[in-house]
């Protein structure tokens, strides 16, 4: 066989082009199956929207990337090193460039806002002071779009989407390059599910972010996903933009996003995208009013 023929193994492969590489998965519990032969690689810098039907393993993928969950065959290599082989203390170097934002926020309740973004800063950084770690946290605080003052308040003391952001201001503390979403918009109002929507744009453009995001929620797939990944079947069914999924005629696929609130995603998101080309095009008529 010629070199050239040779199969690529992912460790060779670019870990700069695809932080996320996912090789033949397997998660079985008992008698169930999850995940079968499940392959699926993340790009630099997208928003990778990943949906499916309850119960499909979106989670389950979710914790074996990150290593919770060691899955029964296959592999997972986060930035070329491989996860499902390391051992918790091995993996610690990869462990600090990723943040997660679990449903529900999983925040510690008798902890305030600030002290539950200074756990991951403490664990992984114990020698930083504790005045720096008070500051740093008050920055991700309001990175994550919170009054200031919300740095000194109790989770109980927050609306859910505070506490969203909340968790988010953690997964942000170590700087990380991804960012792991389980159903961030569950349980919020529109409004508040549209200024997440458009935080987490905006933190992935000005951060440069990858983003794994875990969705049920269509408007945020149109509005801010570069792809999706579709679990359907055990597998990734399909990866691609809505237009190319559409082009698969797979079954879910079709229902999901030509069913009812596919359709009125779809035609917000044109709403959306028609009344901004006429806000530009109308700030391209106006006069100019510098020097002639
Ligand atoms: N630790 C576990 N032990 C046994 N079964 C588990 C465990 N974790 C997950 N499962 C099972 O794996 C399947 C997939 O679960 P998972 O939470 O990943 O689904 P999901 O796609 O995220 O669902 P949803 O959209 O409802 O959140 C479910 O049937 C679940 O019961």
């Amino acid at each position: 066989m010629a070199a050239d023929d040779l199969p690529i193994a992912a460790s060779e492969r670019h870990s700069d082009e695809f932080p996320i590489i996912v090789e033949g998965l397997v998660n079985r519990f008992g008698e169930q199956t999850v995940h079968d032969d499940l392959s699926l690689e993340v790009r630099q810098g997208e928003i990778l929207g990943v949906v499916g039907g309850s119960g499909t393993g979106k989670s389950v993928l979710m914790r074996s990337i990150i290593g919770l969950q060691r899955p029964s065959a296959g592999n997972v290599e986060v930035f070329g090193q491989s996860i499902t082989d390391a051992e918790p203390d091995e993996a610690i170097g990869v462990r600090c460039r990723w943040g997660v934002l679990f449903q529900g926020g999983a925040l510690f309740s008798t902890l305030t806002v600030g002290e539950n973004v200074q756990v991951p800063l403490k664990q992984f950084y114990p020698e930083i002071r504790p005045e720096l770690l008070k500051d740093i946290a008050r920055y991700k605080v309001m990175l994550s779009g919170l009054p200031e003052d919300a740095a000194n308040k109790y989770p109980a003391e927050l609306s859910g989407g505070m506490k969203k952001r909340a968790g988010l201001a953690r997964a942000l503390a170590l700087d990380p390059e991804l960012l792991f979403l389980d159903e961030p918009t569950a349980g919020l109002d529109p409004i508040g599910a549209a200024r997440f929507d458009q935080l987490t744009r905006e933190l992935k453009e000005t951060l440069g972010l990858t983003v794994f995001l875990i969705t049920h929620d269509l408007d945020t797939l149109y509005e801010i996903c570069d792809r999706v990944a579709v679990l359907a079947d055990k597998q990734v069914v399909a990866v691609g933009t809505i237009p190319e999924l559409l082009e698969t005629g797979h079954p879910w696929i079709e229902e999901y996003f030509n069913g009812p609130r596919g359709r009125a995603a779809q035609a917000s998101q044109a709403r959306d995208e028609r009344r901004k080309a006429s806000s530009s095009s109308r700030s391209m008529d106006k006069p100019h009013k510098g020097k002639a």
